[in-house]
């Protein structure tokens, strides 16, 4: 006699019951060349990608119920647009694709502390983080090239996030070469302004022609970020900031602005300026690391 099939649980759902923590770094874009524009309208990048050790922090719950729940909503982000539930949602339908019996679900919560629209990539680095760690939750075992596919269409920055390297990028971002980059100690500042991705890359003014350089040659100092002219001519706020950060340290532009990395060799010397920052500058500190702090726990999760 043929037993009672248990449709209750998905087949390799692991159902703990527990939230788990996953950090979720920010990157800086050590310099970022525009070097083209291809014909459906992005961008191609030459762009060196470096992740601070800060960011925020997801924690997620598996649950058999099919349902993706964000229980800490972002102010100004409804749940549909967000990256978080997306991204969920992306990876529910590879689920079902791989022949799950049941949807799997889950529950999440994240603490945000990134600023959004500051080019440090939170949005993105929250979508890699649900994407590996739902991949590891559901017991999915897609593979990393497969899950970076899935993020470019959520994301040009996701790419980097879930392979976890620091890299030198090209395309619009998502081909990638390992790069070891010096791991200074930064000063992130944001001016009061925040600055769309679209109107950077949909400017006039923003130089769209500088010149493709080799992977294995690519000198940082020698390097600038294209977007931070643009940025300048338009949001007085970033130029005067800047400005003031440049007699202190060697300060660019990350990604499409609004902030500003200031390097430093010591934590004690970025605090120092830290200090002195103009009133009602939001800013923190943090290091330039070379492997995403959330690889190790997803590496640990996996083997359980
Ligand atoms: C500026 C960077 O942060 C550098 O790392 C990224 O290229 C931006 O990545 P992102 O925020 O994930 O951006 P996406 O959400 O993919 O794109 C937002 C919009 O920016 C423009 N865009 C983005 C990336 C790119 N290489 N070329 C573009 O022209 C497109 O109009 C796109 O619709
Ligand atoms: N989980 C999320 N966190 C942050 N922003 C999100 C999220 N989901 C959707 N968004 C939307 O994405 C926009 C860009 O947010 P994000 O913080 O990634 O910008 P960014 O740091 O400038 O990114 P980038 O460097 O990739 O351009 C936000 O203004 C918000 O509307």
């Amino acid at each position: 006699m043929a037993l009672p099939v248990d449709n209750t649980s998905p087949d390799n759902l692991s159902l703990d019951n527990k939230f788990h923590p996953f950090p979720s770094p920010a990157k800086l874009n050590l310099f970022l060349h525009v070097v083209g524009r291809r014909s459906d309208g992005y961008h191609e990048l030459q762009t060196l990608f470096q992740f601070l050790d800060y960011g925020d922090t997801l924690e997620i719950k598996a649950t058999d119920c099919g349902k993706i729940r964000l229980l800490t909503p972002i102010t100004g982000v409804a749940a549909k647009d967000n990256l978080i539930v997306k991204a969920a949602t992306m990876l529910q339908l590879e689920a079902q694709a791989l022949g799950q019996a049941n949807l799997p679900g889950a529950e999440i919560k994240i603490d945000k502390i990134l600023p959004m629209g500051g080019g440090l990539g939170g949005g993105s680095s929250n979508a890699a983080t649900v994407l590996l760690a739902l991949n590891a939750l559901w017991q999915l075992k897609l593979s990393t090239e497969k899950l970076a596919a899935l993020g470019l269409a959520l994301g040009a920055d996701v790419p980097v996030f879930i392979h976890g390297f620091a890299a030198y990028a090209e395309g619009v971002g998502e081909k990638l070469t390992p790069r070891d980059p010096e791991e200074y100690w930064y000063l992130v500042s944001k001016p009061n302004c925040s600055i769309s991705t679209v109107s950077v890359f949909t400017s006039d003014d923003l130089p769209r022609n500088t010149d493709r350089q080799l992977a294995q040659s690519a000198d940082i100092d020698a390097c600038h970020n294209d977007c931070q002219v643009m940025v300048i001519k338009h949001y007085p706020e970033v130029a005067k900031l800047l400005s003031w950060l440049l007699e202190y340290a060697p300060s660019q532009m990350t990604g499409t602005g609004a902030c500003i990395f200031s390097r430093f060799d010591s934590k004690a010397e970025a605090c120092r300026i830290q200090a002195q920052l103009p009133d009602g500058i939001e800013s923190f500190v943090a290091k330039g690391i070379n492997q995403s702090p959330l690889i190790p726990v997803i590496k640990a999760l996996s083997l359980n």
